[in-house]
């Protein structure tokens, strides 16, 4: 069983990649989505990204981006990976040549695999919960949402903390979790004690 990978979502501080990556995180999410206030501008990023070390992945956010706008952003941000949380279509996804997961919004009525299924290119389905302004709700969804046996690389988001991550992962197995304000101590300023003990969490339970 190999061990679930960790995404830390939606970091703006050089302190708070820092510990992220000491934590132990497989991956760093940076939100580029204006209305968000963990949005970051591409010189910020650029500058976050640069503290990665080798194997911590650099993932860039979308919502309903404009093509030119995340040109503009790989212009000048070396992504490894792109996650797509609005309403893109599979081609709208694949166009900039990079790999990329893409976010399904779960509540009652999506049906997981035809979701994924019309994502034929995506690396992984990130399912989150249903909120207003697209994600980084902190809020949960219905886990039994997702089919027992979903074959795709899931990626479980929403809600998640230190507190419940355990038993996420235990109940379902994902290849990766990932987490943005159940490690915050405010919208876009992570805490250092809690990314560890999220990240402590999911060790436990992989055990
Ligand atoms: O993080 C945001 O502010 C955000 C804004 C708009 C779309 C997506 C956003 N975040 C996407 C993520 O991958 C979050 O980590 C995910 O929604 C989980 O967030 P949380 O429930 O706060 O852990």
């Amino acid at each position: 069983m190999p061990r679930t990978r960790i995404k830390i979502c939606g970091l703006t501080r050089p302190e708070d990649v820092r510990a992220a990556v000491d934590a132990g995180a497989d991956a760093i999410g940076f939100v580029f989505y204006p209305p968000s206030p963990r949005a970051v501008g591409i010189e910020q990023a650029a500058e976050l990204v640069a503290l990665l070390p080798p194997f911590v992945s650099s993932v860039g956010l979308f919502v309903n981006a404009a093509a030119a706008d995340v040109e503009a952003v790989l212009a000048r941000v070396p992504l490894q990976l792109l996650q797509f949380h609005g309403d893109e279509a599979q081609a709208e996804c694949a166009r900039f040549g990079r790999a990329w997961i893409k976010a399904a919004r779960m509540r009652p009525g999506v049906d997981l695999v035809e979701f994924s299924a019309s994502y034929p290119g995506a690396s992984g389905i990130l399912v989150d919960a249903f909120v207003d302004g697209y994600g980084g709700g902190g809020k949960t969804f219905d886990w039994s949402l997702i089919p027992p046996g979903f074959g795709g690389r899931l990626v479980l988001s929403g809600g998640l903390d230190a507190d419940n991550v355990g038993d996420a992962v235990r109940r379902l197995r994902p290849w990766a979790v990932d987490v943005s304000s159940g490690v915050e101590s405010e919208k876009g300023i992570k805490d250092a004690a809690k990314i560890a003990a999220f990240i402590a969490g999911v060790r436990h339970a992989d055990g």
